[in-house]
């Protein structure tokens, strides 16, 4: 689908159906994804007609637009709508910020939590941007060490930063539902930009901080 309407659209059959039941019963999504959806129950052996599974290939539909929103988003725009002149010399730390993305190998989904620190050059950035920067890259098909390094390029790119510090851990569904079927563990990545890669005092500093 078109880059431009993927975000918002919900699109119809065309007809004004009488009630709500008849409106959902007829709703058209996205028709190609839906297709797939459908083709997708029949090969594992249900039955897409029956009525729990009829709007599924909708469901999913929506569900994976809004899962992989990412594409559509640029950080720089982000970052660049709340960026302040600010005298700060010391650290900022937006820790414990929850993410959901998908790996790219199953699509299914790992999830955790990013903890973004940065050492401001005369500007700061509003602090739920950092949030849905992490909610630009996480919302794409991921492997969690690229993620880790999107969230630390953009943030040091845009925000001009001395330094940028991020480090993610995640619970990977892939390795817990199925294949190794591990369910207790955890995966930690980190990118260390400018003063981050260069001092381990300031890295060690971002890191005391996390855990708290
Ligand atoms: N480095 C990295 N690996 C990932 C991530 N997500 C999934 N993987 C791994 O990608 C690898 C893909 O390996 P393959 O052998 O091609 O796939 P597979 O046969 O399904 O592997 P198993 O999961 O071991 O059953 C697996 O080891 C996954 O654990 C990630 O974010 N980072
Ligand atoms: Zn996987």
């Amino acid at each position: 689908m078109a880059a431009e309407g993927r975000l918002a659209r919900i699109a119809t059959d065309g007809h004004y159906a009488d009630s709500f039941e008849a409106d959902a019963e007829n709703e058209v999504y996205d028709e190609a994804k839906e297709r797939l959806v459908r083709q997708m129950l029949q090969e594992i052996g249900e039955d897409p007609e029956r009525e729990g599974l009829r709007r599924t290939p909708l469901r999913v539909a929506k569900a994976m637009d809004f899962l992989t929103s990412g594409y559509e988003l640029s950080a720089e725009e982000i970052i660049k709508k709340a960026v302040f002149d600010e005298d700060v010399k010391e650290m900022v730390i937006v820790r414990d910020i929850e993410f959901y993305s998908m790996c790219e190998h199953h699509m299914l989904p790992f999830f955790g939590h990013a903890h973004v620190g940065y050492l401001p050059n005369g500007k700061v950035v509003g602090l739920s941007k950092v949030a849905r920067v992490v909610d630009v890259f996480a919302r794409r098909l991921q492997v969690q060490e690229r993620l880790t390094n999107q969230v630390a390029d953009a943030l040091m790119e845009h925000l001009g930063a001395h330094g940028v510090a991020v480090v993610m851990e995640a619970s990977h569904t892939c390795m817990m539902m199925r294949g190794v079927q591990k369910q207790s563990s955890t995966t930690v990545s980190s990118a260390m930009r400018g003063t981050f890669e260069d001092d381990p005092r300031t890295r060690s500093e971002f890191m005391s901080f996390l855990h708290k």
